[in-house]
């Protein structure tokens, strides 16, 4: 029966039970992840995270082919057991863990270069507490149409992949975000192969105050409903404003979402546009847990 010392952690609200496994001995499955998950009978999260070497597990090895720096992967899997190839909040969180645990050695202008199944993430501390760049991005998904419970008529999504699939709706207000009842799965049509997180936003008005685009966001993420933030969500919210914005939107963006404020960034890298996400990265509790 394994014995697990684990650490709570959230960002923004997006909350985590991280465990380190450095030698990949403890492969839980998706019944356990989720009773650890669970928010009435275990610990409660939306998302488990084991820190685990990169060369102790099948999926490492793409991880440190693309970057031999990537000592540590970050094995994510969401509040209902299954995996994901990334998560924005996760990652900061990720960091944080890592540091204060002296799993890494981290200097304020160092990077700190992360193995996730979307392949290898650089991270820096800045004064929001993380950024990451979260490499290039696509419009990818198409334009599903999404019902949701509350949302009066269905309206067009906007596909978008940061690594993880998003699904982009914008609504007219507040009001008609704070209406929605997302304790319901949104519908999409068609079904996306993979599942998506769908992002609902409202645009705010001025939209850009000093360069800054501004957005609020709710969001119903694949595997583990609806969380009070989502940082790849969050990303890919800002995508789908600039993209409807047209020319002459800015990069910089500043997006409210129920558990506080993060910022994302578009800017252009050798092999195409990035676009990194800033926010906070606190650790909670520790505790032991047996299965
Ligand atoms: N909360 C995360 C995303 C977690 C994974 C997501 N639910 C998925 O299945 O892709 C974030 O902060 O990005």
């Amino acid at each position: 029966m394994p014995e697990i010392h684990f650490t709570k952690g959230h960002g923004t609200g997006n909350d985590f039970v991280l465990f380190s496994d450095p030698d990949g001995e403890v492969e839980l499955s998706p019944k356990q992840l989720a009773a650890i998950a669970d928010r009435h009978f275990g610990v409660g999260a939306d998302g488990i995270i084991r820190a685990v070497r990169s060369r102790s597990l099948p999926e490492g090895a793409a991880a440190l082919a693309e970057d031999d720096g990537a000592e540590w992967f970050m094995d994510y899997h969401n509040s209902d057991g299954s995996p994901s190839e990334m998560c924005g909040n996760g990652i900061r969180v990720f960091a944080e863990y890592l540091t204060t645990n002296g799993l890494v050695d981290l200097g304020p202008n160092d990077t700190l270069t992360v193995g996730t199944r979307a392949g290898v993430r650089d991270l820096q501390r800045n004064q929001r507490g993380f950024q990451v760049d979260l490499g290039r991005w696509s419009l990818d998904g198409g334009e599903p149409l999404v019902r949701a419970k509350n949302l009066p008529v269905a309206r067009p999504g906007l596909g978008i992949n940061v690594g993880n699939p998003h699904v982009v709706v914008a609504l007219s207000s507040l009001d008609e975000l704070a209406e929605l009842d997302l304790g319901y799965i949104p519908v999409l049509e068609p079904v996306p192969e993979a599942g998506a997180n769908v992002e609902f936003v409202v645009p705010s008005d001025p939209l850009v105050v000093d360069g800054v685009g501004n957005i609020t966001m709710r969001v119903h993420e694949r595997g583990s409903g609806e969380t009070l933030s989502c940082g790849t969500g969050a990303v890919a919210a800002a995508l789908a404003t600039r993209h409807w914005a047209g020319a002459g939107a800015p990069n910089n963006w500043r997006v409210e979402v129920p558990g506080g404020t993060l910022g994302v960034r578009m800017w252009p890298a050798e092999d195409g546009e990035h676009v990194s996400l800033s926010g906070p990265a606190t650790l909670v509790f520790e505790g032991d847990l047996s299965l």
